[in-house]
């Protein structure tokens, strides 16, 4: 296996006696975070502890759950294939390998605990923890791997044994996400808000693990037996309860001393931004008139980014990789009727996005809020349209956007130049990309990266189950893995606020937009009569649809003085460049 100095120290096990700096042992699985914090602790115990260099992004194995229809799990994988690509740091401001040059990681579609009884200590049945080992260790002999990502949310015990079982770091969905923030990060704001989020999850999941000398400790990886994921109460076999209960008790308050003093340096941002938003509110344009703030948002990798870079004819970085933006920027933009708006270009949304990165971002996401006016960008090619669309507003309601701008919102169906590709793309081969699944019905597939033929695997789980092959027990309270999610009833009552808008579509013409066959996804939420949303097709590539959007936006913002338009007439040629020197950058 090639070396990788950044995961090589996650996989040596901690002394408990050396227990550093107190954010050392929250970060001890983490690649990326890993590699960052260990630069800032003094680890103090023989290793050099700077990863500064590391020979390029860690390789990570991709576990997806199998879903129905495969059309779902096709989406699903793609999206965790992407995200396990994501995974890297830009070095002197460049990332090392381009993103579309990367290969893509390999990855195994397992059955889906969730659809049976999930198994409590390792989520997956023995078999599918065999099945997975089994492909790590084909994999040694290449060029190994070193994470696993389980794109589903583990507990912090499922988490530990199925390091244990697999002696390599594991990633859950929630973990994965988060690391990417990080690694994204660029300024101070968003380094600081990554952090938070990381290490609230850290909290959520510190467990108590036993060493190979015997000894317990918390939160380590390697040769450890994982004993139980809480403190005195949770009973269970193998439990002693003291000193460990102690160590666990310094680990929470190291944790929230580390916490405090994020929150105070967040609390500075947030007072920062709000003065600078303000200030921007007393601000004028040329003709002496207010400037309004316009919020671009949306699911990651929808073209936010390139959207805003087009309208406002200012670079922005645009990547394929998912959370390319996590430094929100603001840009300039004249509109048609000659008045001024600062579009603001922020971090995407993703499903199952993590709660703590929603309440670690919230001087962010503030801006999104306090925005006259919310432009939804959706990725009109993708086929889980909807669902990225559900996504984006759960998300728009749990940070407190009010009802009235939601049904103000304008929805911007981008990517039009991709439509007709995809369409004819996903008749013809859609199903195909897991055609490895005819293979049995309930049988983890592999689609192996190495002989690139699809391979079948016969589950062994339920032999496995019953010969006791991991013998925890486990005290964690099932359903933990919800912390910090959005809860089911959550997201129904936000759905009661969005529901009256969330249907029908009018054009700038003020007709109801004719829903066309090759909308697919898209058509089924619009089936509704109901009409108030302004929907307006673009491709911020080709430059389709922005014209007739600056309309728009002018229309929403100031409907009293609508000006003369001939959307369909008038060529798109970018907004006057003059004004993007004074665009604001945060
Ligand atoms: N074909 C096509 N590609 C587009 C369009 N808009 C954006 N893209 C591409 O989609 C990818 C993602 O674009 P971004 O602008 O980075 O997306 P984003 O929504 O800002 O993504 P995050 O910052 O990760 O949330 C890039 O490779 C863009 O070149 C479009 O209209 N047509
Ligand atoms: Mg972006």
């Amino acid at each position: 296996m090639r070396s990788s100095p950044t995961l090589k120290s996650l996989l040596t096990p901690i002394n408990p006696s050396l227990i550093p700096h107190p954010l050392s042992c929250f970060f001890s699985n983490s690649p990326v975070l890993h590699r960052r914090h260990r630069k800032d602790c003094d680890f103090n115990n023989g290793d050099d502890g700077l990863n500064t260099d590391p020979d390029g992004p860690p390789r990570i194995f991709v576990v997806q759950p199998r879903l129905r229809p495969d059309s779902s799990l096709k989406t699903k994988l793609h999206e965790a294939l992407n995200l396990a690509n994501s995974l890297d740091e830009q070095r002197d401001g460049y990332y090392d390998t381009e993103f579309l040059a990367k290969e893509m990681p390999p990855h195994l579609v397992v059955q889906n605990p969730i659809a049976r009884a999930p198994r409590a200590d390792t989520l997956f049945g023995a078999g599918t923890v065999n099945n997975v080992k089994c492909h790590l260790n084909a994999l040694e002999s290449k060029d190994g791997v070193d994470a696993i990502f389980v794109n589903a949310i583990l507990t912090g015990i499922q988490q530990r044994n199925l390091e244990r079982a697999w002696g390599k770091p594991v990633l859950d969905r929630v973990g994965l996400i988060i690391e990417i923030f990080n690694a994204h990060a660029q300024t101070k704001e968003a380094k600081l808000q990554a952090e938070l989020a990381a290490l609230m999850y850290k909290r959520s999941r510190l467990v108590r693990v036993r060493g190979s000398d015997g000894r317990y400790t918390f939160g380590g990886i390697g040769e450890a037996e994982v004993v139980s994921a809480r403190g005195r109460g949770s009973g269970g076999r193998g439990f002693i309860s003291g000193a460990g209960e102690t160590e666990l008790q310094l680990q929470r308050r190291r944790i929230l001393e580390r916490r405090k003093q994020l929150l105070s340096e967040i609390k500075e941002v947030r007072r920062t931004r709000a003065l600078q938003r303000a200030a921007r509110k007393r601000q004028k344009d040329s003709q002496g008139k207010e400037i309004a703030t316009v919020a671009v948002v949306g699911y990651t990798n929808a073209g936010k980014s390139t959207l805003v870079s087009a309208l406002s004819n200012r670079y922005l970085y645009c990547d394929d990789r998912l959370f390319a933006t996590v430094d929100p920027k603001l840009s300039s933009v004249i509109l048609p009727s000659g008045r001024k708006v600062l579009l603001s270009d922020t971090v995407g949304f993703i499903s199952d996005l993590p709660v703590q990165l929603i309440e670690a971002f919230h001087a962010t996401l503030e801006e999104v809020v306090e925005a006259d006016l919310l432009v939804h960008v959706l990725d009109s090619s993708a086929p889980n349209l909807d669902e990225h669309r559900e996504t984006v507003l759960q998300v728009l309601g749990k940070i407190g956007v009010s009802e009235d701008k939601l049904q103000n919102m304008i929805e911007v169906w981008n990517k039009v130049d991709l439509q007709e590709d995809e369409f004819d793309e996903s008749k013809t081969n859609g199903e195909d990309y897991v055609s490895g699944s005819s293979g049995g019905e309930d049988n983890d597939i592999a689609f192996d990266q190495l002989s690139g033929k699809d391979v079948d695997v016969h589950d062994e789980d339920e032999k496995a189950e019953l010969s006791g092959d991991f013998e925890e027990v486990i005290h964690d309270k099932q359903g933990d893995h919800s912390d910090g999610w959005i809860s089911n009833d959550e997201e129904e009552n936000l759905w009661v606020g969005y529901e009256s808008c969330s249907v029908g579509c009018k054009t700038t013409d003020g007709q109801l937009k004719e829903v066309s066959s090759d909308w697919r996804t898209a058509a089924k939420g619009y089936q509704s009569q109901q009409e108030s949303i302004h929907c307006v097709k673009t491709s911020a590539v080709t430059g389709v649809g922005l014209q007739e959007l600056l309309e728009v936006i002018d229309e929403k913002l100031w409907p009293q003085q609508v000006v003369e338009r001939d959307v369909f007439n008038r060529k798109w040629r970018p907004s006057h460049t003059e004004d993007n020197r004074i665009a604001v950058e945060q």
